[in-house]
């Protein structure tokens, strides 16, 4: 039996809070959902959400998906009210997707206080619904709304429901954990006692979501127990605390249980696509994500480096290839020689069996942590230190005479404050003064360095900072803390991180911001002028 992987992004990672998912957003996301091989699309609920009937009306001339069939969403027909008569019923069918997707009660409580019916006129509006529905030649598929709730309470009319849809000609029904509050162990047993009460060839799935921190595991014990159909979203969108990560869910079947889930060789894939996705949604990607996170496979303490010099399998549990990730050695207080070593490979210096070197740099790393420094968040910091201790000196693109920043208020309270920087510098052969303004002095200060440099360096015109993070260190000083500056900058092909640490934030400011520009103009391949 073919197993399913039914991805629900587009409607149930919507209903994420904040998330806000325009027609286009959409119509972008689903052709890196069938990139990844996933074999159906739920694009939303057409007839509820305008969007969402504008999506499928779209969807029809706009996608041209390789995999993966589109699936419409919506309920069981209203209360008393025949289902060709319903017009959310209607609907779907207009939407013209192959699949629909039910959403039935399960849960009698559920029957009695939310839509105020019976049972068993509950049981028919799943019954009439499916049979409407297939009897217009499209595939069914049924979610069992608070199964797992509604089983715990009244077994036999949750089971009840599943059969109605199964009867009527459901395709799949997948046992929703809809207020996400299942554990493992009492998903396997439930999942098991439905599979022997609908018998093998009926198709069960598993839609879970998050709010016991179990989405993932319950997903794989529905699985372990008999599920052939897995929901979820990519990145673990969707109400409340989130739906089943589909991507942890399939990288652990497909890695660990050696069972083919996705078409063609998505998986390979994951972490760009996940993060394309992450683009659109705008939502930023989470760094701890499972196999696709940044620090996925980051490793930070020396004791770990150094096995993993001796093989990367000692530290970690797939090879990070297999989901498109990489490996990353992190450089901290934590680091031995084996991570500094490591690191300087990945950045293309050959340390290999220079054990004093690598004592050295690991001890100014260390000094320098502890008096504010941190490395694991400035990559490009750590490589101007092993370009002064190992590359033959940092490259001397200028030599600076002094800086000086005001910052000043004219007029009354109210008026915003401006601020002045005059930096002066050699380079190129020349001395040079140059002066900016700017809101604030560290931006001031940035105008004045970026002007003075331009001429000699046109380069730079092409930098950009992206991200300023500024952290006081010891709080209980106030304001005679040290400060440490994050500065993230871009010159559009690649960006790179930088930090600065000193008595005042200006000070620090400045160490990173000059940084940043050294950096940025080693990478180019600038010879200092
Ligand atoms: C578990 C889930 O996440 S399911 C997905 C939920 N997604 C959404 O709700 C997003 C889209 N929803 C909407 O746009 C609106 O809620 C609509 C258009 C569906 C309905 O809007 P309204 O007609 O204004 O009704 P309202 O939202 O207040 O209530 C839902 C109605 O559906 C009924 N209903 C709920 N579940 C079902 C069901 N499985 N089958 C049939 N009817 C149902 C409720 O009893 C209620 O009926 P009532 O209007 O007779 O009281
Ligand atoms: C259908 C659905 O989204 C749920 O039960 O959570």
């Amino acid at each position: 039996m073919a197993f399913h992987v039914y991805d629900t992004t587009l409607r149930d990672g919507a209903q994420q809070e904040g998330m806000n998912l325009s027609v286009a957003d959409k119509l972008a996301i689903a052709p890196l959902l069938d990139e990844l091989g996933v074999g159906f699309i739920e694009g939303g609920w057409p007839g509820a959400v305008p969007k969402d009937t504008e999506f499928f009306a779209r969807a029809a001339t706009e996608l041209n998906l390789k995999h993966a069939v589109l699936a419409a969403f919506g309920a069981t027909r209203k209360v008393g009210v025949p289902a060709a008569d319903d017009p959310q019923v209607r609907a779907l069918l207009d939407s013209q997707a192959p699949v629909i997707t039910l959403v039935a009660k399960a849960d009698i409580r559920h029957v009695e206080r939310a839509l105020r019916t019976t049972g068993s006129e509950n049981l028919a509006m799943i019954t009439d619904t499916v049979r409407f529905l297939t009897g217009e030649g499209r595939r069914v598929f049924v979610d069992a709304e608070h199964f797992f709730d509604g089983y715990r309470y009244d077994a036999d009319y949750a089971v009840e429901c599943v059969r109605a849809a199964f009867d009527a000609g459901a395709e799949v029904v997948a046992l929703c954990d809809t207020n996400g509050g299942m554990l493992p162990d009492w998903v396997a047993e439930i999942v098991a006692k439905v599979r022997a009460a609908v018998g093998p060839d009926a198709v069960l799935g598993m839609h879970a979501h998050n709010d016991t921190g179990c989405a993932v595991a319950n997903t794989l014990a529905a699985v372990a127990a008999g599920a052939e159909h897995v929901q979820g979203t990519v990145n673990g969108y969707g109400e409340r605390t989130g739906n089943a990560d589909l991507i942890t869910v399939v990288a652990n079947v497909e890695l660990k249980h050696g069972r083919r889930l996705l078409a063609g060789h998505g998986l390979e894939e994951v972490t760009r696509i996940a993060h394309a996705i992450s683009e659109i949604t705008n939502i930023s990607p989470y760094g701890r994500q499972p196999y696709v996170g940044a620090s996925a496979f980051a490793h930070k303490a020396g004791l770990h480096a150094s096995a993993i010099k001796v093989d990367p399998d000692l530290y970690q549990h797939i090879d990070p290839t297999a989901v498109g990730n990489d490996m990353r050695m992190l450089i901290s207080d934590m680091a031995g020689r084996a991570s500094i070593e490591l690191k300087g490979r990945e950045l293309g210096f050959d340390l290999a069996g220079q054990g004093d070197t690598l004592g050295r740099i690991a001890t100014r790393v260390k000094q320098a942590e502890a008096a504010g420094y941190t490395y694991d968040a400035a990559d490009a910091s750590f490589e101007l230190m092993l370009l002064e201790e190992v590359g033959g000196g940092r490259p001397e693109f200028f030599s600076v005479e002094s800086w000086r920043t005001i910052v000043e208020r004219a007029g009354s309270r109210g008026t915003e404050a401006t601020a002045e920087a005059t930096v002066k510098l050699h380079a190129g052969g020349e001395r040079i003064v140059s002066t900016g303004e700017g809101n604030g002095p560290v931006n001031a200060l940035d105008h004045a360095l970026r002007q003075a440099l331009a001429r000699v360096y046109p380069e730079i015109a092409d930098f950009e900072l992206i991200d300023f993070k500024v952290r006081i260190l010891d709080q209980m000083q106030g304001t005679d803390a040290t400060t440490r500056v994050l500065i993230e900058s871009t010159d559009g092909e690649r960006s790179w991180s930088t930090v600065g640490v000193g008595p005042n934030i200006i000070e620090a400011s400045w160490e990173a911001l000059t940084d940043s520009i050294i950096f940025g103009l080693f990478c180019r391949g600038v010879a200092p002028r």
